[in-house]
């Protein structure tokens, strides 16, 4: 039986503008992170000994590289030695390398959910500061608040954007954030913004129009999209969002959309709900191994 299963929703970049380069090659952003209630789910199971183990629906993603893995003994390191190990199964639904910051979501959710059940007294920062060594995008997963990001990802100040409904869609191409950050076209000196003075109108997404040039899908899927909604590319893509006021229109727009591309309808959050689950899972009996 499972002990646990927790969601890793996903986030979007309400906007994403480039500021920098730093001598490391990375990249200084501001950007504007907000979750949406879609995403994967994970379910961690204690085992009766202590090695830790990985099943996914996607079997692509049962290797040693997925970020589960890195995220679970990251943490073993600051466990006891006596620390049961732990089955973890991802039920993959957010599509990767689609912007939407699945991997590190997975991540996120695993540091948390170990830190609750091997019962280990880090901290929201000490935990967001590990999350950082797995990637740029963990941080604000962790610490569970919608944020206005700067540096690579790690300086964040908690932000209440509004929550519209939004028409996510996948326009099936398949983009590497590495490529699109070390390509030499890639504009990397937008003015830095005066936080909290954003809207809509004055934002973009720097990686947009590069990507729209080496994708013709998603430029395709952008236009089309745009006729319903006032739309953007999220991250360095592949997936483009709509803010729609309402449900209904979101949803009716996704039954008008082509049928070689990917969709679904979403609401945003400005709190990460795997927080406020294990908030009310502190509660538990582990003892009872109690499912949750
Ligand atoms: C584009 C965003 O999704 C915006 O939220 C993130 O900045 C990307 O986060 P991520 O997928 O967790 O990326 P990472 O795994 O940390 O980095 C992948 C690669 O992208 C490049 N990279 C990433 C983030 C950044 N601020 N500058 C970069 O130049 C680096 O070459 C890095 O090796
Ligand atoms: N648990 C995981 N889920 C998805 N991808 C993973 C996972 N662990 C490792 N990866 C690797 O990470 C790569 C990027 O996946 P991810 O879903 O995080 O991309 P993304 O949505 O573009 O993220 P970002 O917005 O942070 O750039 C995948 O191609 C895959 O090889």
């Amino acid at each position: 039986m499972a002990l646990l299963t927790l969601p890793a929703v996903a986030k979007l970049n309400l906007f994403l503008h480039i500021v920098g380069q730093r001598a490391d090659g990375y990249h200084n952003l501001q950007t504007l992170f907000q979750f949406i209630d879609f995403g994967d789910e994970l379910s961690f199971t204690l085992r009766d000994d202590s090695e830790i183990t990985l099943s996914c629906t996607e079997p692509t993603l049962e290797s040693a590289d997925n970020l589960v893995l890195q995220a679970a003994h990251l943490l073993a390191q600051h466990a006891h030695k006596t620390r049961p190990g732990v089955h973890i199964h991802i039920h993959k639904k957010l599509p990767f390398g689609g912007g939407l910051g699945g991997g590190s979501s997975d991540a996120a959710t695993t540091l948390l959910a170990l830190r609750h059940l091997w019962q280990l007294p880090l901290s929201d920062t000490q935990l967001a500061e590990l999350g950082l060594q797995l990637g740029a995008d963990v941080p604000v997963f962790v610490r569970g608040q919608a944020a206005f990001a700067e540096g690579v990802g790690e300086f964040l100040q908690p932000a209440q954007p509004p929550c519209p409904w939004y028409l996510v869609i996948h326009p099936g191409v398949q983009i590497s954030t590495p490529s699109i950050f070390k390509h030499p076209d890639l504009p990397r000196q937008h003015l830095p913004l005066n936080w909290p003075n954003w809207s809509w109108e004055n934002t973009s997404n720097d990686c947009e129009a590069l990507v729209c040039q080496l994708y013709p899908e998603v430029a395709k899927a952008l236009d089309w999209l745009v006729e319903y909604a006032p739309s953007r590319l999220t991250g360095t893509g592949a997936c483009i969002f709509g803010r729609f006021e309402n449900e209904t229109d979101a949803r009716a727009a996704l039954e008008r959309m082509p049928a070689q591309w990917t969709g679904f309808v979403a609401r945003g959050l400005n709190e990460n709900p795997v927080c406020q689950q294990l908030r009310q899972a502190s509660t538990v009996n582990l003892t009872n191994k109690t499912e949750v």
